[in-house]
């Protein structure tokens, strides 16, 4: 098989943890545990609450760091009356490159569906910003072997009326609920399993070209220690990471996946 094209992407989701000064610490902190190599070979993302965006934006751009960042989620719309959401062109403004859509947290707690997260996906692109549409199923779905049609449904919906062009703009990942936040790992082969059919699906909606640009992440329950077996997959194209990103020194560890393994 020929060598992965694909630059290895990580992105720490800290949800809603950490508060601005807070913020300043961790980014400062996981700036100096990776050197300017590590940062080129591996993109690695934070993502935090958006209050903490100005401070992590000052933060980089400050000392000119070699980290992205972005946000959990986003409004369908531009502006308007809409209280207490944030619109695309607000997190372009504050130089976000990356945003969160259809995390299972927002399907699950504000009911967000698929026509919703595809107008997301859409206020993203728009605005210049990376969705990271993630994708995933419950433990019932699982338990019923139903995974790959679920997340195959989910990406459909999440990318209907999307040209080739702007799919090669998206990340998608794969979170299966049951391992988010539980300890519970998908298995390596679990993982690429998924990943893969998510390939396959690209290449029948779109084509081999637009799906073999598109990166595809794993979350639930990443670690230091797992990353290595996960990375190893050849669908797996990065991780997307919870309660581990929320440690500088534990991230910063996964981002340097490459020295345990050989793709
Ligand atoms: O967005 C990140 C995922 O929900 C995974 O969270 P976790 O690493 O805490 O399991």
């Amino acid at each position: 098989m020929a060598s992965n094209p694909r630059r290895p992407l990580m992105a720490g989701n800290w949800k809603m943890n950490l508060n601005h000064l807070e913020a300043n610490l961790l980014v400062q902190k996981l700036a100096a545990s990776l050197t300017e190599k590590q940062l080129t070979d591996v993109e690695t993302v934070v993502l935090p609450p958006f209050t903490d965006l100005r401070t992590v934006q000052t933060a980089v751009d400050g000392d000119k760091l070699l980290i992205g960042y972005g946000a959990q989620d986003l409004s369908p719309y531009q502006s308007g009356a809409y209280t207490g959401d944030i619109s695309g062109q607000m997190l372009a403004k504050l130089g976000c490159t990356y945003v969160v859509v259809g995390h299972s947290e927002r399907r699950q707690y504000h009911h967000e569906d698929d026509a919703l997260v595809n107008d997301k996906v859409n206020a993203a692109l728009a605005n210049g910003l990376t969705p990271i549409l993630c994708i995933g199923e419950g433990l019932e779905v699982r338990e019923q072997l139903r995974h790959v049609p679920h997340c195959c449904d989910q990406l459909d919906g999440a990318l209907r009326g999307l040209t080739a062009e702007q799919v090669t703009k998206v990340v998608v990942a794969y979170e299966p609920v049951w391992a988010i936040g539980t300890g519970k790992t998908a298995t390596p082969e679990d993982a690429q399993e998924v990943c893969g059919e998510v390939r396959k699906r690209l290449t029948e909606t779109f084509d081999e070209t637009t799906a073999q640009q598109v990166r595809i992440l794993y979350g639930g329950s990443v670690k230091a220690s797992n990353i290595a077996s996960i990375m190893a997959q050849p669908d797996v194209d990065g991780a997307l990471i919870g309660g581990a990103s929320l440690d500088a020194e534990e991230f910063a560890q996964i981002c340097r996946f490459p020295e345990h393994i050989t793709r």
